[in-house]
């Protein structure tokens, strides 16, 4: 049987840096020659990033990102890795130029297929020539020798590739080193037939999929019955590479996996981390003569088999358990953001509660404590302990730790502007708000909202006030979930004979705005137990009122909150973004009128 010795680059790019990541895809070729490597794989659309979004509707992008693909071939021949082939993700178009007038985004109806058009003058196929393709191609020699589309597009959820590339339909299996390989490009692995049936009928001996699949909690579990699920049907072994890194609101966890046809893991990479996995696999020879399968497209690459080398262990990495998972998670999405949105330092407001602790203790595991400005901001109604809780947190966490007493300013104002009542409570937070941009506006912080996903759901923030800033780590993770990780990293920190980050006090305390004398939350909302389970079911699962009352809500709940959820569309939109570790972020996930007369009544 013969050996290929494959490698799968899971890498952290940054969409537009296509010199970026083309010097990412040339480092993981080098260690991948370095090691041995047959076949090197990288994740779905790695020389761009992903997602584009709609540059892929540019012209001058699309052009870019073709010419990078032929750039890359070029060097890393001029590197002297010519002789490995490398499949990597790019942008690419249905050949011919765009007809006039027409964009992916734009064209209206469409169906059928994508890179066969070609040559016909306006997509009687049903495609018109020359719009975006999401697209695989396979270096070898100095340059590109084959090409795959990406056939199913993912238009739900996060998702948007309707609107801007047009499918494939076309197979491209790969002779190497006489092992018959087949390619897919994410979502085709989600789809029912496609690339994995014509895989199959093809006789492929693996199957390799790039991925940018973005994190949800739990959904490696998810993607690794998926694999297995298909690996058998393809009567393949499957090669699954993951993206990883934070981009937006979305994070790629990594985590990727080798399947056996029987199950079998026969490796699986780091979650969050960039990691090359190099496997030795075993895999029947192609056959002499495959089958004439429509739509296949044949590469022979190369037919000789491997020299006899010394095997390789297989990487096994244990899965993450859930708060774990879920924090790595956090830390990853913040620090991409700040840093390839180019800033060094972040800032928020310590309030002493366990929301502010809990983004300020994220922010020092992504970017150091030297990275992390706190401000404790007492006013007229702040208690003790939200000053001492804040010195406590920001001495654990050695940050640069100031205090801004704002009720001066608040008097000041008053004095000038009077209002009562929710405004003059309110306008506490905007002039913390008001403090923490000028401050990030002088020195040169990210400001971080410290918002998380319960109090997004019933609008229970100020706007412009304590929501200000430009990310907001805790936007998609509940309050109860908010105190589930606090917990979790002390006893991780305790674990490692580390002092805890979080104060004990932070946690335990009963959650309050201090914008009057003893209020609590739960002056406004349900207790967080009661108020999560319902947004799960609402935001989450989108039930009505009627299923809500059945699932077992209580009614007062259920007519005030849901209330509470439709009428805050409006601050959400206005909203930072922040990583999605849901099924449904809000964001792109939920996507609401403002403007609706639509009320979940009594039916
Ligand atoms: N549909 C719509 N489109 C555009 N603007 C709309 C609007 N509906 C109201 N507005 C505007 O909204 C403004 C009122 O909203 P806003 O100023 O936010 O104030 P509001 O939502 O009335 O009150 C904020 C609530 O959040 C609580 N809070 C504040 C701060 C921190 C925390 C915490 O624990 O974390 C909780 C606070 O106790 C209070 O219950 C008005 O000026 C009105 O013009
Ligand atoms: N006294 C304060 N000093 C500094 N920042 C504050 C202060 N009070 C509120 N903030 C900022 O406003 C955010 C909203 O805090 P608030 O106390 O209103 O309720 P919260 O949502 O329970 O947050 P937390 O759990 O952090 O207290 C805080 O996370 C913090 O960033
Ligand atoms: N990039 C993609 O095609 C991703 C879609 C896929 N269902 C996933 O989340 O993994």
């Amino acid at each position: 049987m013969p050996s290929l010795r494959l490698a799968l680059a899971q890498v952290d790019t940054t969409v537009g840096d296509l010199d970026g990541n083309a010097a990412l895809v040339r480092r993981a070729a080098a260690e991948a020659a370095a090691a041995g490597a047959d076949l090197l794989v990288l994740p779905e659309l790695a020389l761009t990033g992903y997602p584009v979004e709609d540059l892929a509707l540019r012209r001058s992008f699309v052009d870019a990102s073709r010419a990078a693909v032929g750039r890359l071939a070029e060097d890393l021949a001029a590197d002297g890795l010519g002789d490995l082939p490398v499949l990597v993700g790019y942008v690419d178009r249905a050949s011919g130029p765009v007809a006039e007038g027409v964009s992916a985004a734009g064209r209206g109806q469409r169906e059928g297929g994508g890179e066969e058009s070609a040559g016909s003058e306006s997509g009687a196929t049903g495609v018109p020539k020359g719009l975006p393709q999401n697209c695989a191609a396979l270096l070898h020699g100095g340059r590109q020798v084959g090409r795959y589309a990406k056939h199913h597009l993912p238009n739900y959820g996060v998702f948007d590739e309707f609107r801007i590339f047009v499918p494939g339909r076309d197979l491209l299996v790969a002779r190497v080193r006489g092992v018959d390989v087949a390619v897919a490009v994410c979502e085709d692995l989600w789809q029912e037939g496609g690339p994995v049936a014509a895989a199959r009928e093809a006789d492929a001996e693996l199957l390799v999929v790039l991925n940018a699949s973005p994190f949800e909690r739990a959904k490696d579990d998810t993607r690794l019955a998926l694999c297995r699920r298909r690996a058998h049907e393809a009567e393949a072994v499957l090669a699954y590479v993951n993206s990883v890194g934070g981009q937006d609101d979305l994070v790629f966890d990594g985590g990727s996996v080798v399947v056996a046809p029987d199950g079998e893991v026969l490796a699986r990479g780091e979650a969050f981390a960039e990691q090359l996995l190099v496997v030795d696999l075993d895999l029947p020879e192609g056959d002499p003569s495959p089958p004439d399968v429509e739509r296949v497209q044949r590469v022979v690459v190369s037919q000789e088999p491997a020299p006899a080398r010394e095997p390789v262990p297989a990487p096994l990495a244990e899965p993450l358990e859930d708060m774990a998972e879920l924090w790595a998670a956090l830390v990853l999405g913040l620090g991409d953001y700040v840093r390839k949105n180019g800033f060094r330092q972040v800032l928020l407001g310590l309030s002493g509660g366990i929301d502010s602790a809990v983004c300020a203790a994220l922010a020092v595991d992504a970017l150091g404590a030297e990275g992390v400005v706190g401000i404790s901001m007492p006013s007229a109604y702040s208690t003790e302990h939200s000053r001492s809780d804040a010195d406590d947190l920001a001495e654990r966490l050695g940050i640069d730790y100031r205090v801004h007493p704002v009720a001066p300013m608040v008097e000041a104002f008053l004095a000038n502007v009077p209002m009562s009542g929710v405004a003059e409570e309110n306008l506490q937070a905007r002039v913390r708000g008001t403090l923490l941009m000028g401050v990030s506006n002088s020195e040169g912080q990210l400001v971080l909202t410290t918002s998380n996903k319960s109090e997004l759901s019933v609008g229970y923030s100020t706007i412009y006030g304590d929501s200000v800033g430009g990310y907001a780590p805790l936007k998609d993770v509940a309050k109860t979930d908010v105190w589930r990780l606090a917990r979790w990293r002390d006893a991780d920190a305790r674990a490692r004979g580390e002092r805890e980050p979080i104060p004990e006090a932070s946690i335990t305390k009963a959650p309050s705005a201090e914008l009057r004398p003893d209020q609590t939350d739960q002056d406004s909302l349900p207790e967080y137990d009661v108020l999560d389970a319902l947004l799960e079911d609402y935001v989450v699962r989108a039930m009505g009122r009627s299923e809500l009352l059945e699932a077992g809500h209580a009614l007062e709940d259920v007519e005030k909150v849901v209330g509470l959820v439709d009428r805050a569309e409006w601050k959400r939109r206005q909203g930072a973004p922040g990583p999605k570790t849901t099924a449904v972020a809000f964001g792109r996930d939920r996507r609401l009128p403002i403007t609706t007369h639509w009320r979940e009544e009594d039916e």
